[in-house]
């Protein structure tokens, strides 16, 4: 069962293409990462994918009309509501959605994303790392079936990032589907099952990360990385 489909679909910003021709399918059960260097499109393909952001070219196509209802989405920067703490902020946003999070729910929740300690703290005040964990959390009120995470474990310390990747992989033994965006390789190799490398608007390449490393002779996907997204870089031809 696939949830999303886009099928070359195509984005500018004013005269600048900034998604080129991609084609990019979320099936159920998926635990997919999105590589690539900065600025080469991957947070605006996400952002098109779940419907927060309009395309110029293309078809995006959801397993549901009610889908909206159903997708959980991290973005990088989260506008918290000011003057709230964690815990309301998480309760108001709980409330955009048919089920309010009780507070008990809303703190089993900060429990679960490891940011119950900060919950009475006012969200604007709470440090990055605090930030990017209650922004997860935020993503996760409506229990929704498919979850979009943009840099979930950027800025964070090593063991916020293990308790991240922990999170994760929870939320993915538990059913969900996850679409998540990352510049750590070995946190690829870690988590997905599936790998989408997109430099300059374009997927350059996809597949399971190891497969992919053993196809293209490469002894890591780091080196992969380093390999197809090197401009300059020409095969010598035999
Ligand atoms: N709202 C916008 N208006 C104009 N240009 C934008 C807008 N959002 C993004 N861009 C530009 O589009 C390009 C792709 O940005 P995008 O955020 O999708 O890249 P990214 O791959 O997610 O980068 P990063 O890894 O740095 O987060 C960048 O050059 C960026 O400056």
């Amino acid at each position: 069962m696939f949830y999303i489909q886009a099928k070359q679909i195509a984005k500018k910003y004013g005269s600048r293409s900034v998604v080129k021709d991609v084609n990019f399918k979320v099936d159920k059960n998926e635990k997919i990462a999105v590589i690539g260097p900065n600025g080469a499109g991957k947070t605006t393909t996400l952002e098109i994918l779940v419907g927060l952001r309009s395309y110029d070219e293309g078809e995006v196509v959801h397993w549901s009309s009610s889908y909206k209802e159903h997708i959980g989405v991290q973005l990088q920067s989260v506008p918290f509501f000011p003057g709230l703490t964690a815990l309301e902020n998480l309760r108001l946003f709980s409330a955009f959605y048919k089920k309010k999070l009780t507070k008990e729910e809303a703190r089993e929740l900060l429990v679960k994303c490891q940011i119950v300690d900060a919950k009475d703290t006012e969200a604007s005040k709470l440090s990055g790392g605090q930030q990017k964990r209650l922004a997860i959390a935020t993503a996760l009120v409506h229990d929704p079936e498919l979850v979009f995470l943009d840099e979930p474990t950027a800025a964070l310390d090593p063991r916020s990032r293990i308790s991240t990747h922990n999170l994760i992989n929870q939320l993915f033994l538990e059913g969900k589907t996850i679409v998540f965006t990352t510049h750590d390789m070995d946190e690829v190799v870690k988590l997905a099952t599936r790998v989408v490398m997109i430099d300059d608007g374009r997927v350059i390449t996809e597949g399971n990360p190891v497969q992919l490393c053993k196809e293209h002779r490469v002894n890591d996907l780091e080196q992969l990385y380093l390999k197809l997204t090197d401009h300059s870089f020409h095969p010598i031809e035999c």
